[in-house]
C-alpha cells in the first residue's frame, strides 16, 4: 500500500475550523429513531442503528490509529491504477493485489474491542429481527478494513471473497458501518451495474450481508456531498466524506 508523504487524518486541523458552529446541548442527541430493513435473505440494513456518540467514538479511534504506523494508505493495483479510496486494516493487512497478507514492515493495528462489540451487538440484534440464525450466521470479527471515500469517491462492483473457504462457505456475515457523508451503494446478483439495486447508507447506518447473500455483487457508485449530519461534523470534526468499516471472520 502507498502510505501518502503525509499520514492522512480524518480530522479537520482546528486552526481550520470555523469557531461559529457550536454544539448546544440540544443538538447533542440523535433524535431519529431506529429502524431496519431485510433487504433480501441475509441481507439486513439496520437504519440509525448507531449513537451519535459512537459514530463520535469511532471517529476518533480511527483518526488515532489512521495516523500511526500502518495507517492510512492508497492502495493501488500492479499498474499504477489507485482505489479511489484512504484505507486502513485492522487484524490483517489487505491490498487488491497480495489480497490478505501480514502486511510489510509494519505491525497492523488490531481491531479495538469497542468494534467488536458494537459488530457482536448488531449482529445479534439482526439475528433476532430476522428470527432466525439460518439466515444470518453468527461470527466474532477477527479482520476489518476501514475506508474513507471524499465526494469523488467510489469502489467497483465486487464480491467480497478472499477470506476462508471456511468462513465464506458457512455464510459469515460481513458487517458494514457508514459514517459521515451518505453513499449510493448498489447491490445484487449479478456484476451487471443495470441489473443492481440501490440502497442509500446514511451516517450511523449498519448493513449486514451474510447467510445467502454472503457472495453479494456490491459496490459504491457514488458519494452524496454535504450529506452528513451536521452535529456529528462538529462533534467529530470529520473531513468532508464517507467514512466505512467492513469486519470480517476470516
Ligand atoms: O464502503 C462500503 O460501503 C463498501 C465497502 C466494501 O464493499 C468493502 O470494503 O469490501
Ligand atoms: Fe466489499
Amino acid at each position: 500500500m502507498t502510505r501518502t508523504t503525509e499520514p492522512f487524518s480524518l480530522i479537520i486541523p482546528t486552526n481550520q475550523v470555523c469557531k461559529t458552529l457550536g454544539v448546544t446541548p440540544a443538538e447533542n442527541e440523535n433524535k431519529v429513531k431506529s429502524s431496519y430493513k431485510v433487504l433480501r435473505p441475509g441481507m439486513i440494513l439496520l437504519k440509525n442503528y448507531l449513537s451519535l456518540s459512537d459514530q463520535v467514538e469511532i471517529v476518533h479511534i480511527c483518526e488515532e490509529l489512521g495516523i500511526g504506523p500502518g495507517g492510512f494508505g492508497q492502495p493501488g493495483y500492479e499498474d499504477g491504477r489507485k482505489l479511489q479510496l484512504q484505507m486502513l486494516c485492522l487484524g490483517r493487512y489487505w491490498d487488491p493485489q497480495t489480497r490478505y497478507s501480514k502486511g510489510y514492515g509494519f505491525k497492523v493495528p488490531q481491531i479495538p474491542d469497542k468494534f467488536i462489540s458494537l459488530v457482536e451487538t448488531a449482529l445479534q440484534d439482526s439475528q433476532t429481527l430476522m428470527n432466525s440464525e439460518d439466515e444470518l450466521p453468527w461470527m466474532s470479527p477477527n479482520i476489518g478494513i476501514v475506508n474513507f471515500y471524499t465526494a469523488t469517491g467510489r469502489l467497483g462492483i465486487h464480491q467480497d471473497r478472499d477470506e476462508s473457504w471456511d468462513s465464506i462457505s458457512k455464510g459469515s456475515p460481513v458487517v458494514s458501518i457508514s459514517i459521515g457523508d451518505s453513499a449510493e451503494f448498489l447491490y445484487g446478483d449479478k456484476r451487471d451495474v443495470d441489473k443492481l439495486d440501490k440502497v442509500v447508507l446514511e451516517s450511523g447506518d449498519i448493513l449486514i450481508f451474510g447467510g445467502k447473500s454472503r457472495n453479494v455483487y456490491h459496490g459504491v457508485k457514488a458519494i452524496i456531498p454535504n450529506s452528513a449530519p451536521e452535529v456529528l461534523l462538529k462533534e467529530s470534526m470529520l473531513r468532508p466524506g464517507r467514512l466505512n468499516l467492513t469486519f470480517r471472520q476470516y
